[in-house]
């Protein structure tokens, strides 16, 4: 039978009726969905947030409903793979600087071709995409400029993560059904042969692998720095009131056992505030001492030597200090300890051995343990926290946790109380507030 194009059947495979996948997903919702969109945006600006995203939802539920499925297919498997590619390319070759050079001004592909040292004809259809897709804006034929999402691609913090993903997480994600296939079906849950290892063909964990393939290491702590841009931080009033909670019952008098650092303040037994463990190149205790520039005691920045090795620049209110957080942690009776990002990189077994290491250091009724991560809630979960649950999957045999997990791990695994879950929606890492029971 031959293809109806124009009626209400068309075939795919004789007797197969394929129209659904012609026709708008959702027609009958547009008309609400635009009524929403118009009264939710009335007097919106850039800098409301939380509605800025309600109007963003509905945008997308508006693209959704009117896209066909075919569309949204070819979005999906060509459409962006193409463009998630070509900007990964761009990056490599700093075309989104060239193309950003002189305000912005418009440029020929003839100067950028140049620039770079591509062939001309295999950026201009690099370009033609990412125009075709809204990335770039075309002036005239072979002509471009920058959009703003361009311009944003000459930070580090945005454009790494297109190196990132594309060169050290998409290849575990495509073995991943083979990995899938030949273990069951069931999520990973041991570090040694994990898919990111399946993937690699590598002993290595991730973390190691990274270090071992520069620049990825450095590109993964600037899409640390990225991950977190413009979203609230846990030590804002919204998510935590760190005034009444922390600040309040810090004790200024109360001395703590130290280590060497590389501040050079060894023996140090001034009390301290606070210890970010796993903080990468100090991005969060920076911007605790930015927003709480008057907060008393020290800040103390650990991470592995290679990460500490790799700081260039840092508050000189913080002090960087080399650590393993698999051994004995070296700072004794701080008021609290900060994780953020680190225990959704691996399984449970080894989160016990990390808060075992700091629970040995905390003072009960004092010291207080802050893990800031997502809490995936039962219904209506954010996809900022489902695709990173993912690719934790992947890349460490890891997850992002619910209510339910993090009670199973910190209550019933490592004997703390939770005091309180400080959840601000929207998909943003919320604060797990615990103590040593007493
Ligand atoms: C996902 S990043 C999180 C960084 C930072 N806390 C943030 O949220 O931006 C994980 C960090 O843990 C560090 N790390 C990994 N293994 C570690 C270990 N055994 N001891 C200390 N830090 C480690 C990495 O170097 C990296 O900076």
């Amino acid at each position: 039978m031959a293809p109806v194009t124009n009626g209400t059947k068309q075939s795919g495979q004789p007797g197969e009726d394929v129209s659904i996948a012609s026709e708008p997903c959702d027609i009958d919702a547009v008309p609400g969905l635009i009524a929403d969109i118009s009264s939710l945006g009335e007097g919106l600006s850039g800098d409301n947030r939380n509605k800025r995203l309600a109007v963003l939802e509905k945008a997308r539920d508006l693209v959704r409903a009117l896209e066909t499925p075919r569309e949204t297919m070819l979005k999906h498997v060509g459409g962006q793979t193409a463009a998630f590619f070509s900007l990964a390319l761009g990056n490599d070759v700093e075309l989104f600087k060239h193309l950003a050079a002189n305000d912005g001004s418009p440029k020929s592909t003839e100067h950028l071709a140049a620039a770079v040292g591509f062939e001309l004809d295999l950026l201009r259809r690099i370009l033609r995409h990412l125009a075709a897709m809204g990335y770039i804006s075309q002036t005239g034929p072979d002509e471009y400029k920058p959009t703003n999402f361009t311009r944003a691609m000459t930070i580090p913090v945005v454009a790494s993560g297109y190196s990132l993903y594309a060169y050290s997480l998409i290849e575990p994600m495509i073995h991943f059904p083979k990995w899938l296939k030949i273990n069951g079906y069931r999520a990973p849950r041991a570090i040694d042969g994990n898919p990111q290892m399946f993937g690699h063909r590598t002993d290595l964990p991730f973390f190691d692998w990274l270090d071992a393939h520069q620049p990825l290491a450095s590109q993964f702590n600037d899409h640390m720095g990225g991950f977190r841009l413009g979203r609230p931080s846990w030590m804002d009033e919204e998510v935590f009131p760190v005034e009444a909670n922390l600040l309040t019952g810090f004790d200024t008098t109360k001395t703590i056992t130290n280590n060497n650092n590389r501040n050079g303040n060894s023996k140090n037994n001034d009390p301290v505030l606070l210890v970010d463990i796993g903080g990468s190149y100090g991005h969060d205790l920076e911007e605790f001492h930015r927003k709480h520039p008057h907060a008393p005691g020290r800040l103390i920045l650990q991470d592995l030597p290679r990460t500490i090795d790799q700081i260039s620049q840092l508050d000189s209110r913080i002090e960087a200090m080399p650590y393993d957080f698999l051994t004995p942690q070296p700072i004794h009776g701080a008021r609290a300890y900060y994780l953020h990002q680190i225990l959704h990189d691996y399984p449970d077994d080894r989160c016990v051995e990390i808060i075992e290491q700091v629970k040995r250091a905390m003072t009960p009724g004092y010291s207080k343990l802050l893990i800031n991560e997502h809490v995936i809630p039962a219904t209506g979960a954010d996809w900022e926290a489902t695709y990173l649950d993912l690719y934790l999957m992947v890349a460490f045999s890891a997850r992002e946790r619910t209510v339910e997990d993090w009670r199973n791990l910190l209550e019933k695994r490592c004997g703390l109380v939770i005091s309180r879950f400080w959840d601000p929606g929207h998909g943003v890492e919320g604060v797990i507030e615990c103590e040593l029971p007493v």
